[in-house]
């Protein structure tokens, strides 16, 4: 049975619809993830289940209870759920054992004094808990407020936006550790985050929520490789969308040549695929085009980004139609250059043609040799 369940919850402040029959539903012990552009709805959805809100409709279940429907509201004190927030709240009058043990002040003291020390411990800070918060750097202190958010082992941890106060690089290494940390607890958690390497780096499934809805429930390995439509595609990960024709079931032509690898239709594609001659609408990843300086296939460097190993170049084809392509950066070219490039891609991603958004190119007709 899911530990937390959401069906069909809508919400609206006053008159202004934020959710919008929104459902999903997480097994104990997985890390969940609300991702979307800010705006979008994600925190409403976490105070819906934290009981700062009554939805308008559907219902939030807790282990199989509803908590809330339009008739029903489970107060928040009375749900089990804890939360982390981006400031940290912390209590400054109080050392980090003090605050960590702030949730177990009705527990005996042989317990609370255990329990804190073990977190203390977790979360990297064994023998610190006579520190005061001030003392302890931005992670540390997001780490205070993980461990004091667990020590009454909630049966949900909610997390708005934990790491938006730290700098990037603090971020990416606090977010793996967070990681480990929720998993030793075994905790079922709900993360809400506008930044994509923050979801990647601590959940196991994320929703894209885009104007109240969830556009896709996944693994992030799904959400980047099998995106369900041209928002999750555009919102996950980089990309570029080139005009392509159907030739079969498994070979689709592009201004760069021929693509014969597995074929996905994202959204209402299927069909399409099925067609020959059908125009579509190819996702091509930075890792899909390579470069090769044997190769016939030219394109000319119009900008290019040093990621530290690596060079994230945008392309300008032939067409004026543009790609990206992630370069080892011993590979260091000139804007105005024109490269060598390869396609390299193992399964291709393909939409109905919605206005396309790269040049307008075309094709040449096809043949029965195609
Ligand atoms: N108390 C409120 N009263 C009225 N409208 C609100 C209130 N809180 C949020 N909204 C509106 O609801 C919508 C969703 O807000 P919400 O905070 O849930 O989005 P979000 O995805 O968490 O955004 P962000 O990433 O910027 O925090 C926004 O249009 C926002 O303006």
């Amino acid at each position: 049975m899911s530990l937390l369940a959401l069906r069909n919850i809508s919400y609206a402040y006053h008159r202004h619809q934020v959710i919008d029959n929104l459902s999903f539903q997480l097994a104990p012990g997985t890390i969940g993830c609300l991702l979307g552009p800010s705006g979008c709805g994600k925190t409403t959805v976490l105070r819906c289940i934290a009981g700062f809100e009554q939805v308008t409709a559907g219902e939030i279940l807790l282990d199989g209870q509803v908590v809330s429907s339009p008739d029903t509201h489970l107060p928040p004190e009375r749900r089990r759920i804890g939360m982390v927030f981006q400031d940290y709240a912390l209590f400054p009058h109080l050392t980090v054992a003090a605050n960590i043990g702030f949730g177990l002040r009705s527990n005996p003291k042989h317990e609370r004094l255990r329990r804190v020390a073990d977190l203390l411990d977790l979360i990297g800070l064994s023998g610190q808990g006579h520190k005061f918060p001030h003392e302890l750097s931005g992670g540390q202190q997001q780490r205070v407020a993980l461990a004091r958010a667990l020590a009454p082992r909630p049966r949900l941890l909610l997390m708005d936006e934990p790491f938006s106060n730290l700098d990037v690089e603090l971020r990416e290494r606090l977010a793996l550790e967070v990681r480990g940390i929720l998993r030793a607890e075994g905790t079922t958690v709900i993360l809400v985050t506008h930044d994509q390497n923050e979801a990647f780096a601590v959940a196991d499934e994320i929703g894209i929520m885009h104007q109240g809805r969830i556009q896709q429930w996944d693994s992030p390995y799904s959400l980047y490789h099998r995106p369900c439509n041209r928002f999750v595609a555009d919102f996950v990960g980089q990309g570029v969308f080139l005009p392509g024709r159907v030739l079969n079931e498994n070979r689709i032509q592009i201004e760069l040549g021929f693509l014969s690898s597995a074929l996905i239709a994202g959204g209402n594609a299927e069909n399409a695929l099925k067609t020959r001659g059908s125009n579509v609408s190819v996702l091509l990843r930075p890792d899909d085009i390579t470069h090769d300086d044997t190769s016939p296939l030219k394109a000319e460097v119009i900008a290019k980004a040093f990621r530290g190993a690596e060079f994230l170049y945008t392309l300008k084809l032939d067409s004026g139609a543009r790609v990206l392509s992630l370069v080892p950066s011993h590979h260091n070219h000139a804007i105005g250059e024109r490269i060598g490039i390869r396609l390299d891609v193992d399964h291709v991603v393909a939409f109905l043609n919605e206005p396309p958004d790269n040049a307008d190119i075309s094709l040449p007709a096809l043949s029965s040799a195609d």
